[in-house]
């Protein structure tokens, strides 16, 4: 379902001298259906480029990144946004925050955005909202006032809420309670259960032997310097 071929990573700095800066390069791996695939390795080994190259944020210098079949590294435009859409969901830590629209449309939109209607969208959302613990009375109101980790539930309930085939998750569990911790990584085994395929970054060791099946070290994928 996920699957990268000899991926490359360089970051040119043109407002510091054009330095340039060689972060991934070979990356090779594939992620199945029903699996969670942990990204691990030393701080500044990659892990969260690799995130943002596979979702399509950053740009591969070469190789192949394929989800469901489509290669995001040379797909046009509409198609990444087409797939983001149906195919590939991202979950961060940070809720990037809709002015003015309800917590419940929030998390309904996800759902709404494929052509999910109103009522069982809304259901959808109500049901997450619930279990991950957000009082009732929040619902209609925008979560831009709403605490960080109140912010982080909504995010994570919308994350959730369309039944990706692909998945990326970037730190889910950090800074969140152990009541809802484990919410999330229930959220994340019937993520696999109906058969997405995951790849995480996960800091929380334990939360990552509960739910990843294995690791991916991104140190291997270091380029190689000349001696
Ligand atoms: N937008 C960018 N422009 C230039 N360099 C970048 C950019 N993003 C990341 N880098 C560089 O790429 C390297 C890898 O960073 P990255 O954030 O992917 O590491 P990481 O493994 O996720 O680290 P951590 O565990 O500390 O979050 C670092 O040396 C960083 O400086």
């Amino acid at each position: 379902m996920i699957e990268l071929k000899d991926v490359s990573k360089v970051f040119t700095l043109h407002n510091q001298g054009s330095a340039v800066i060689e972060v991934l390069s070979g990356v090779s791996l594939s992620v199945k259906p029903g699996e969670c695939a942990a990204l691990t390795g030393s701080s500044g080994s990659g892990k969260s480029t690799l995130m943002r190259m596979i979702y399509g944020n950053y740009m591969a210098q070469s190789g192949e990144i394929r989800i469901g079949g489509t290669d995001l590294v040379r797909a046009e435009p509409r198609e990444v946004i087409r797939i983001r859409r149906e195919t590939l969901g991202y979950v961060s830590q940070f809720l990037r925050v809709v002015p003015r629209v309800a917590t419940l449309d929030v998390v309904a939109e996800p759902l709404r955005a494929v052509g999910v209607d109103a009522d069982t969208a809304q259901a959808r959302a109500r049901a997450l909202l619930t279990q991950l613990n957000i009082p009732q009375t929040l619902w209609s109101l925008s979560p831009t006032t709403f605490s960080g980790g109140e912010q982080q539930r909504v995010n994570i309930a919308r994350g959730f809420a369309h039944p990706y085939p692909a998945m990326l998750l970037d730190e889910p569990t950090a800074s969140l309670d152990a009541q809802n911790r484990q919410v999330v990584l229930t959220l994340i085994e019937e993520a696999k259960a109906r058969g997405a395929a995951i790849i995480g970054i996960f800091h929380d060791e334990a939360a990552r032997d509960q739910v990843c099946d294995r690791e991916i070290d991104v140190t291997g994928y270091a380029p190689r310097r000349a001696a």
